[in-house]
């Protein structure tokens, strides 16, 4: 799309949560630099009158901005050349009733920009195009059936002249998809479910690959036991790139349901999936599953992040991606080859490695370690000391990368979890979930619950780890100044040097952590911008008030302490250096 693109290329400006579509979260604003961070203050604020978990992060178009909530969903455009005054409001109007609470929060993770309209994905499904003047509806589309459980928490990608836009659903046994919605008008293009029949996940058999093959004829239906991929979750609810030059859309799909492994035999294939489709017809080049028959929920949605990097000797379009398995994998995203897949978190014990030998049957499949299998354990078998925890080493708090460092810069979880299947029944928009779980810091480490990594995509390595007390649930920020800025869960948000992690500055805010530092510019003056209200699933617990280390889907345990640290808050906070 041609306005997100010079969007994009205004470094003023920020017209996506991801930034860029390659998501690399890399500003190319550099005067806040690694020397006069140290000066940042706080230059205005603004409360968004929501008391729930805040991700994602405000728009920047030309001297607006736009901010959104968790739900009830508001939009607040706010005049950045007149104090931040409130230029319009956008409420809009869902029923709470038919809204199903997932595992996780009612986060949402924020608005896109395009041709002169703001984007809105709603809690109860409903997508919304808003005049970006006058906040005025342009045309809203229900994009999936709240009483059978399907909810939106993500963000929407505007592509050319359509909006691609996914779904949450995978406690519920949504069967979950991916949907190109014009831009203009708002009517369906296509729709690309992840199980399915062919013509259901628009997968080509003979020119679609996985690992270099192709997929042959339903594939994903020999891999479920009969109807049971109706059911089957692989929810969409993560960030989406897009290559330009291959106009392939690229996105991973979520847990299959139920999480209890032995009521679903085989692969459950494409749930735990990286997808790339071409945005114009949905029709996917190439898949390639991570996690074949989930048996710990490693959703595999976290985002793809798109470069262009020298390996095994050759320049290549490259995608990175940290699972919530723990593993980091890189492959060609023109090709979909598995180039690398190496552990970013030394914990990670489920799995010995991803076999990376392409004669071998196991070929690009993890291998597992029988005592941590919750399928060979069974229902109703604690499985002790699994790591990391469901929540992954990573969930969505998404990753940056700086092209002057070639650093992936990783919020990380560094949890472990005792996990327990039970057999469940489907009930049409009933939980359906089939396991419990406990969760607790990894043992015999740091004793903190996360860590901001630095990562080498090309070798697989980490660079530099800072060690934090609770998981980094906040997305990064890389700068051209050398900085690169993250949020924690006790309200803190972090500058650190991006060559050494060392810390160079940071500001308590008001409440815990968990939207995406951002950074935009105003009559030459660069600012930072973050969300504070802590929720999503690490602060569930202290977003319902819970304190029973039991309760919820395991969500409280070692976040209980929290409550030391922080409190319910939604507030915007900017900052600027010192005139
Ligand atoms: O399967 C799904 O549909 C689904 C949806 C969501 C969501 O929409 O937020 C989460 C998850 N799963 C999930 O597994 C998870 O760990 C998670 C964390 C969060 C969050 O915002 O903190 N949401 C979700």
């Amino acid at each position: 799309n041609e306005s997100v693109l010079k969007g994009i290329a205004n470094p003023a400006e920020q017209v996506l949560q991801t930034v860029d579509y390659a998501n690399t979260r890399f500003s190319k604003l550099d005067q806040i630099n690694k020397d006069n961070v140290k000066n940042l203050q706080v230059a205005w604020t603004f409360s968004t009158g929501v008391l729930r978990g805040h991700e994602g992060a405000p728009l920047v178009v030309g001297n607006v901005m736009y901010v959104h909530t968790p739900f009830p969903n508001i939009v607040y455009a706010l005049d950045l050349d007149h104090d931040a005054k409130i230029l319009w409001k956008y409420e809009p109007k869902q029923d709470p009733s038919v809204i199903p609470v997932m595992c996780c929060d009612t986060v949402n993770r924020g608005l896109a920009y395009a041709d002169g309209t703001i984007l809105l994905h709603q809690a109860d499904t409903t997508v919304v195009s808003l005049d970006a003047k006058t906040g005025k509806v342009n045309w809203s589309v229900k994009n999936g059936d709240p009483a059978k459980g399907a909810t939106n928490t993500a963000t929407v990608l505007p592509v050319k002249d359509k909006v691609i836009v996914g779904i949450s659903g995978g406690e519920f046994g949504v069967q979950c998809h991916v949907t190109a919605y014009d831009l203009k008008t708002g009517k369906l293009v296509w729709r690309g479910y992840s199980e399915g029949p062919d013509d259901q996940m628009l997968v080509d058999p003979e020119k679609t690959t996985e690992l270099g093959k192709p997929v042959g004829k339903d594939s994903s239906l020999k891999t479920w036991e009969g109807d049971q991929w109706k059911t089957g979750g692989g929810c969409t609810w993560g960030w989406y790139s897009y290559d330009p030059k291959l106009n392939l859309v690229y996105y991973g799909s979520g847990n299959p349901s139920t999480w209890n492994p032995k009521q679903r035999p085989g692969d459950n294939k494409y749930s735990m999936t990286i997808w790339a489709r071409n945005a114009d017809t949905g029709v996917a080049k190439w898949v390639y599953q991570m996690t074949p028959h989930d048996e710990w929920d490693f959703d595999g949605i976290n985002e793809m992040i798109l470069t262009d990097q020298k390996i095994d000797g050759k320049e290549q379009p490259l995608l990175t991606h940290f699972d919530r398995n723990g593993f980091g994998y890189t492959l060609n995203r023109e090709t979909g080859a598995l180039l690398v897949a190496e552990k970013f978190d030394p914990v990670v014990n489920w799995a010995t490695k991803v076999d990376m030998d392409k004669g071998s049957k196991t070929y690009g499949r993890p291998l597992v370690v029988a005592k941590y299998s919750t399928e060979q354990n069974g229902e109703d078998v604690n499985s002790k000391g699994i790591c990391p925890a469901a929540l992954g080493t990573k969930d969505q708090q998404p990753a940056a990368f700086s092209p002057k460092t070639n650093l992936f810069y990783v919020p990380t979880n560094h949890v472990c979890m005792d996990y327990e299947p039970f057999r469940v029944t489907y009930t049409p928009g009933q939980p359906y979930v089939g396991a419990t779980l406990s969760m607790y810091p990894a043992p015999n480490s740091h004793g903190g619950m996360g860590n901001f990594i630095a990562w080498d995509g090309v070798n697989g390595k980490i660079k530099w780890s800072n060690p934090e007390q609770f998981s980094v649930w906040s997305g990064a920020l890389a700068t051209a100044g050398d900085v690169v800025f993250y949020g924690t869960l006790e309200g803190y948000i972090k500058a650190v040097d991006d060559k050494t992690g060392k810390e160079l500055w940071k500001f308590k805010t008001p409440s815990g952590i968990i939207g995406n530092v951002m950074t935009y510019q105003n009559k030459g003056k660069q600012y930072v911008g973050v969300l504070s209200g802590v929720g999503g699933w690490a602060g569930i617990g202290l977003a319902a008030g819970l304190t029973d280390p039991n309760a919820g889907l395991g969500a409280v345990g070692g976040y209980a302490a929290l409550s030391q640290y922080t409190n319910l808050g939604g507030q915007l906070t900017v900052f600027a250096l010192p005139n």
